[in-house]
C-alpha cells in the first residue's frame, strides 16, 4: 500500500470509530477484508489510527474530529506535506476542499502554555487532555500533570518480562538477541527489558514461545517484585483477568489461585502457564473459600496510568463511570480482604492516576476496617518509562 492507501484507510477505520465501533473492532473488521495488505502494511495503519487516538483532541481542534480531519492534522503534526497525501488517486484520500484547508490554517498548534497553573480549554486540548478531568488530575500530579499528560501522546515500549521460573535476565536477552530482537535492562524490576528493535518479531521468536519472556509492562514487574513473597507462599490474585500478575507471582515461586469474576478473562492463563512452566489454580467465580497469606487485588479502574496503549479509554471516561469504578473498587478491596490469613496481606493495585482510585480508596478501606494498617505505598507515573501504576500493601494485624 502507499502512504496515501494507508492514510485512506485509517481515515475510514477512524470514521467508524467515531461512530461508535471499538478502534480495535474497526481495524479487524478491516484487516478480514484486505487480503492484500501486508503485516507492514497492517501495522502502519494501526499506527496511524491509535496515534490519532492518542492525540484525538489536539488534532481535532486543528482538523475537525472526522478520520479526514484528523488524519491531515496528523500529517501536518509530522511536517508531511498534504499534497503528497490528499491527492486523489486511486486509494487515496480525496484533495482536501477550500474549507478544510482554511480550517487546517487557522488551527495551527502553538502548543499548551509552559506551566500555567490553570489551562485553557485551548492548553487542555494541546495536552490532549479530557477537560472535565483536568481539575482531578492536576491536584494528583502537581508539577507532574503537564509532562505526564505530554509522555501519554506518545506510544508507549514495549516491554518483556524475564520468566524467572525459565531463566534470568541477562540469559533472556541473549535468547532473543540471537533472534534479533534488541533489548535492554530496564531500572523499574530486575526482570525488566525494553524491546529496542525488532518488536513485532516478539511473538514469534523461539524465546517468547518457549516462555523465557512474556509480555508485561515494566511497571506492573515493579509492582509484582515489591510485593513481600517468598518461595511457596500461597496468593490469591482475585481480579486475575489474563494473568499478567498471576504468573509474575508464580515466576517468583508463590502457590497461586486466580480468580475473576469473569471467567472467560482467564481463559489465556492455562496455556500461557504452561508456556512459563509454572502452575496457576484457576477458581471459578465466586467459589472462593479460605484464606491466603495474600491476597492481591488488581482492581478494574480508569487505566488512566495506561492511556498511551489505550488512547480511546481516555476518551470514554466519563464522572458516572469513574464514581461507578471507586464502589467497584470500595467492593472488590472488601472482598479480597476477607480470604487474608491474620498476620497476612493485602495487596491494593490499579493503572490508574487518580488518587481518588487509588490513596482514597485506601483510606476508606482502613477507616471500615479495623485491625488493618498501610505499610507500602508507591505510585509510578509514565514518566519513569512505564505504565502510570499504584501499589498499597495493607497488613492484617496477627490474631488476638
Ligand atoms: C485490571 S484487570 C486485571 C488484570 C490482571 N490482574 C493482569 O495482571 O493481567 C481487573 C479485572 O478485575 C475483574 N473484576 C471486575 N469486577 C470483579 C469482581 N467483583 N470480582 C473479581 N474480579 C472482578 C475484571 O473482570 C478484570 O479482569
Amino acid at each position: 500500500m502507499t502512504p496515501a492507501a494507508r492514510a485512506q484507510t485509517a481515515i475510514e477505520i477512524l470514521d467508524r470509530h467515531l461512530d461508535g465501533t471499538p478502534a480495535e473492532a474497526a481495524l479487524t473488521q478491516w484487516a478480514r477484508g484486505a487480503r492484500f495488505a501486508g503485516s507492514g502494511d497492517r501495522a502502519a495503519v494501526r499506527d496511524l489510527v491509535y496515534d490519532a487516538l492518542r492525540c484525538r483532541a489536539s488534532l481535532a481542534a486543528r482538523g475537525g474530529l472526522t478520520g479526514r480531519g484528523l488524519i491531515a492534522a496528523q500529517v501536518l503534526a509530522a511536517g508531511g506535506a498534504l499534497d503528497a497525501i490528499f491527492t486523489g488517486a486511486r486509494h487515496a484520500p480525496a484533495p482536501l476542499t477550500p474549507e478544510e484547508l482554511a480550517r487546517l490554517a487557522a488551527g495551527a498548534d502553538d502548543g499548551p502554555a509552559a506551566n500555567a497553573a490553570e489551562s485553557s480549554a485551548e492548553d487542555l486540548a494541546a495536552l490532549d487532555c479530557p477537560e472535565w478531568l483536568a481539575p482531578l488530575l492536576r491536584a494528583d500530579l502537581g508539577a507532574d500533570f503537564e509532562p505526564v499528560m505530554r509522555a501519554q501522546r506518545q506510544r508507549a515500549p514495549l516491554f518483556l518480562r524475564a520468566n524467572l521460573a525459565r531463566n534470568d535476565r541477562a540469559a533472556a536477552a541473549a535468547a532473543l538477541a540471537a533472534e534479533g530482537i534488541e533489548t535492554t535492562p530496564h531500572p523499574l524490576a530486575p526482570t525488566a527489558l525494553e524491546v529496542t528493535a525488532g518488536a513485532r518479531r516478539v511473538q514469534g521468536a523461539r524465546a517468547y514461545v518457549e516462555g523465557l519472556v512474556e509480555v508485561q509492562d515494566a511497571s506492573s514487574q515493579a509492582m509484582v517484585a515489591a510485593l513481600p513473597l517468598a518461595p511457596g507462599d500461597r496468593v490469591l490474585d482475585y481480579c486475575a483477568g489474563g494473568g499478567g500478575k498471576a504468573l509474575a507471582m508464580a515466576a517468583r515461586g508463590a502457590r497461586v489461585a486466580a480468580h475473576d469474576v469473569e471467567a472467560a478473562r482467564m481463559r489465556d492463563i492455562a496455556p500461557r502457564a504452561a508456556r512459563a512452566g509454572v502452575r496457576i489454580e484457576k477458581l471459578a467465580p465466586g467459589a472462593v473459600r479460605g484464606v491466603w497469606d495474600l491476597v492481591l487485588v488488581d482492581a478494574p479502574c480508569s487505566g488512566s496510568g495506561t492511556w498511551r496503549r489505550t488512547p480511546e479509554a481516555k476518551w470514554r471516561l466519563d464522572a458516572a463511570r469513574l464514581a461507578a469504578l471507586n464502589a467497584l473498587q470500595d467492593q472488590v478491596l472488601a472482598e479480597g480482604a476477607a480470604h487474608v490469613r491474620p498476620g497476612g496481606h493485602l495487596a491494593y493495585m490499579t493503572c490508574s492516576l487518580l488518587s481518588c482510585e487509588n490513596g482514597a480508596r485506601v483510606a476508606a478501606f482502613l477507616a471500615a476496617h479495623p485491625g488493618w494498617s498501610l505499610a507500602v505505598r508507591q505510585d509510578l507515573t509514565p514518566l519513569s518509562g512505564g505504565d502510570g501504576f499504584h501499589f498499597s500493601l495493607l497488613c492484617r494485624a496477627a490474631a488476638g
